[in-house]
């Protein structure tokens, strides 16, 4: 096939940009602008396939899980008792009292916790939720000016889009999203932040700000449970430049979710994620001892899951769950999660101070660029990494 010489230069210049954001943000923006995807592979969304599908209530088989019978797909699932914790009032107790006691037992528990009073208005989460609902209820057009997809071809983390596929035989999930860097600030890309719905930027500039203190907060609850010398162990280890990726998903209505997967099973390899799930529709669901359970809807909490980078730098004490998003044939889901991790250049690896005879180091020093690319290729074919780094 004969390209025109744009194409070419756009896919050479595609090649350069891996580590150059700037770069990529023109031509991103060049994409987005001089184009309406000629000569440029159209991506099949998921919100596209779920309008097909609910017609012909079936899905493609890159969608169906192998083995669904084995994964408690269609069967009926019991909630979580997962408590809440009263942010302000964990605060004032400083790290004792009940609060943090519930703390310890729930992440022990389920590896994940349910928040209140953390100091994110009401109004900016409903905010961030409607102008994540809006941009997905848009024409596919004005969704594809931010795709992932370079010159139509290219996989890029940032943007709107489905995942990378890594190989033909990958279970595909029934979900679209749009994924950002949204800290360090300076390196966002302003390109790909969706223009429309109007409030769409601000409103995420604002929910990642009020987020960043929810972060903080339990990162130094966290230094506490574990006595550590310093309460601000983990936010240091965060580094000079820490990453925050915001990821909105929408999962479409889907004809068989006896099959489909709306997210596979994963652990984050985040430090934590911090999570706002759809406030009328459940599906995330957390696995304990073998067992799939529904993380409960609790309007106007955050859900904050503890990721990999945690479990290592805790030397284990602290897990990170496995959990995943299953689909639902009646009602469209959103969310919208910030996935925290530590300077990409830095190494991480299990405290000095949680290291003794009794309890050598679990896990081998990374560097954390390296561990979150292995942990999105692991993702792919449905495999966790951190079994991998275990010494
Ligand atoms: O959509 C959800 O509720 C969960 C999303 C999730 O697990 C993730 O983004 O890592
Ligand atoms: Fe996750």
């Amino acid at each position: 096939m004969v390209l025109p010489f744009w194409a070419y230069a756009r896919l050479i210049l595609g090649l350069c940009i891996q580590r150059e954001n700037r770069i990529f943000c023109l031509l991103v923006q060049s994409t987005a602008i001089t184009e309406s995807t000629v000569g440029v592979r159209a991506m099949t969304t998921v919100q596209e396939l779920a309008a097909g599908a609910l017609v012909t209530s079936d899905v493609p088989t890159q969608y169906v899980v192998r083995g669904h019978d084995d994964q408690q797909l269609s069967a009926a699932v019991v909630t979580a008792p997962v408590p809440v914790i009263d942010l302000g009032r964990l605060l004032k107790q400083d790290g004792a009292g009940d609060e943090a006691a519930k703390l310890r037992s729930a992440l022990h528990s389920w590896g994940l916790i349910l928040v209140s009073n953390h100091g994110v208005d009401a109004a900016v989460m409903d905010g961030m939720r409607a102008a994540s609902r809006e941009f997905f209820r848009q024409p596919l057009g004005e969704k594809q000016r931010y795709t992932n997809l370079v010159a139509g071809e290219r996989f890029q983390f940032e943007g709107y889009g489905n995942d990378r596929v890594n190989s033909p035989d990958q279970i595909l999930d029934w979900t679209d999203r749009v994924y950002l860097k949204v800290e360090p600030e300076d390196e966002r890309c302003m390109a790909i932040w969706p223009a429309h719905p109007d409030t769409f930027r601000d409103a995420l500039h604002e929910f990642t700000k009020k987020c960043g203190g929810v972060k903080d907060s339990l990162l130094q609850a966290l230094a506490k449970l574990l006595e550590l010398d310093d309460d601000d162990y983990f936010v240091d280890q965060l580094g000079e430049r820490p990453s925050t990726h915001a990821r909105c998903s929408y999962y479409p209505e889907c004809p068989r979710p006896e099959l489909v997967f709306g997210l596979k099973p994963h652990s984050d390899g985040t430090v934590v994620t911090v999570l706002m799930v759809d406030d009328t529709v459940g599906g995330l669901q957390v696995l304990r001892d073998g067992v799939w359970w529904d993380v409960p809807v609790v309007p106007h909490t955050l859900l904050v899951i503890i990721g990999d980078q945690t479990q290592i730098m805790s030397n284990g004490i602290f897990k990170s769950p496995v959990h995943r998003v299953v689909t639902n044939a009646k009602k469209e889901r959103i969310s919208v999660a910030l996935d925290y991790s530590v300077d990409p250049e830095r190494e991480i690896e299990p405290s000095a101070q949680l290291v003794n005879k009794n309890r050598p180091a679990l896990y081998r020093k990374v560097k954390v660029k390296d561990y979150i690319a292995g942990h999105y290729n692991h993702f792919s074919q449905g495999e966790i990494l951190i079994d991998t780094v275990q010494i």
